[in-house]
């Protein structure tokens, strides 16, 4: 039985209302919950110079028909949108706007999130551009492994020019800002965005932890929200903790941050954060002594993100988990976060879509074993207040339980891969089938014949 999404609600002054299920959903233009499951597209996007992914629009069809996505993190540059200080490049927005089509031409949901590692080009790393690098000429010698050139003289100044944190330089806060704003212009009519992912794992430079986060960071995203509000009012801000703290399970100390919409359920400030357990990290692969301290990150990150989320007033979208799929135990760790998120009512953007050992494609593009893995059943719209959901393998049952709402139109919706469900569906408790999209290869499925409070279905494969 799926373990219930019903979450403690916090303390009265946690943020907004919450629904009844104790938890806060992205809502689509009906009302309905929406369960975003999908991919990072892409981290080619990071060195390329048109900052674009490698995918053309059959790689995008292709994701849609092998794992029924309804949700992209979709990698972009400053360094592409701002090349010249104030100077905005709209031709690379449009080139971005043209992929974002191909997404919502097959009803993918789209995050666009402004990536980076290791700051930027000039410091080694990519994201920001080089006329918004101040090192002070401070080294930046290659490393074994990418994440230590983080620690490197060179990019800890860097940062700390950015946030501010050091006497001199420009506000370079106030550029970041004024080009999100530019991105947010571009799109906040566009139906296919649902949203703003402000920064990539964001890194402190000297500053870490929650003085950071309540410091520096959450002034940038207190900016770079009324800027975006300023010419969006609709899409949702998505914002991640720092980095090396919560994607570990640690605790985050990112404070509430007001939307100029308004509180309660108007606020659309969503938290992002990643996931990425350390002994995993460290230790290789999800079996023997490794799973069980995997397992004990995995513990320890739910219960800081749902505290974060409380404390936001937020619902969760994990915009990154993932690993070398080849790892031993690899593929049963992937099914462990989707059953975990699952229970948060968390959406997941796997890392990454990029053909390789991470991914659910080779180099030449066929399936790897992690793709049914990530092709499994899942809720993708639900008509009411999600209570709990969950796929069960052995029984190949997919459960959901919802409490319709009189504001809510449609049914709702859920994604059947045709590997297991070669011969349709059948649908067993309060709700009905009517009907079945076979392009999205999506049943929906109605309420039950009204008045029910809550309403619980079991899929099975016919
Ligand atoms: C020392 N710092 C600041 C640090 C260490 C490790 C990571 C990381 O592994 N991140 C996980 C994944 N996220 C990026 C893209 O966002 C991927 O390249 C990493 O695999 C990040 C930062």
């Amino acid at each position: 039985m799926a373990a219930a999404l019903l979450v403690a609600v916090g303390p009265a002054d946690a943020g907004p209302a919450h629904t009844a299920t104790g938890h806060r959903w992205i809502t689509d233009d009906q009302g309905r919950a929406l369960v975003l499951t999908g991919l990072n597209t892409a981290s080619s996007a990071k060195s390329r110079p048109d900052g674009l992914p490698w995918i053309e629009e059959a790689d995008v069809q292709r994701e849609s028909d092998a794992l029924g996505s309804d949700f992209v993190r979709f990698l972009i540059q400053w360094r592409n949108v701002e090349p010249e200080p104030g100077k905005y490049d709209d031709g690379y927005l449009a080139q971005v706007a043209e992929r974002v089509r191909w997404y919502g031409a097959r009803g993918i949901h789209v995050m666009l999130d402004l990536h980076q590692d290791v700051y930027g080009p000039a410091v080694k790393g990519n994201g920001a551009p080089v006329w918004a690098t101040e090192s002070d000429g401070l080294p930046v010698a290659e490393r074994s492994q990418w994440e230590l050139k983080y620690i490197e003289p060179g990019t800890v100044r860097a940062f700390d020019h950015f946030w501010g944190t050091r006497p001199g330089g420009r506000d370079l806060r106030a550029h970041y800002a004024a080009a999100w704003a530019q991105v947010a212009e571009r799109f906040a009519a566009d139906p296919a965005v649902i949203g703003y992912d402000l920064m990539n794992e964001p890194f402190g430079g000297s500053v870490q932890g929650p003085a950071f986060e309540a410091g520096p960071l959450a002034a940038l995203y207190r900016e770079t929200i009324a800027a975006i509000r300023r010419v969006d009012h609709d899409s949702w801000i998505f914002v991640e903790p720092e980095a090396v703290s919560a994607n570990w399970g640690l605790p985050s100390g990112l404070p509430y941050l007001k939307d100029p919409r308004g509180d309660g359920a108007r606020a659309r400030i969503a938290y992002a954060p990643h996931l990425y357990p350390l002994p995993m990290d460290l230790g290789g692969g999800y079996t023997g002594d490794t799973k069980k301290w995997v397992d004990r990150t995995l513990a320890s990150w739910r219960e800081q993100t749902e505290k974060t989320a409380r404390r936001l007033g937020a619902p969760v979208l994990v915009g990154e988990y993932g690993l070398d799929a080849t790892l031993p135990g690899a593929l049963d760790y992937v099914a462990k976060v989707r059953s975990l998120t699952d229970e948060m009512g968390a959406g997941t953007a796997y890392w990454s879509n990029d053909p390789g050992s991470w991914a659910p494609w080779d180099q030449q593009l066929r399936p790897t074993p992690l793709l049914p893995v990530l092709d499994r059943p899942a809720p993708k719209a639900i008509a009411g207040d999600p209570v709990s959901y969950a796929w069960d393998r052995t029984s190949r049952t997919l459960s959901v339980t919802w409490r319709p709402k009189a504001d809510v139109r449609g049914n709702t919706e859920v994604y059947l891969p045709a590997r297991l469900f070669p011969h349709g569906a059948e649908v067993t408790g309060g709700g009905e089938a009517a009907g079945f999209d076979p392009k999205y290869r999506t049943l929906l499925v109605t309420s039950g014949r009204g008045g029910a409070k809550e309403v619980s279905v079991r899929i099975r494969p016919r």
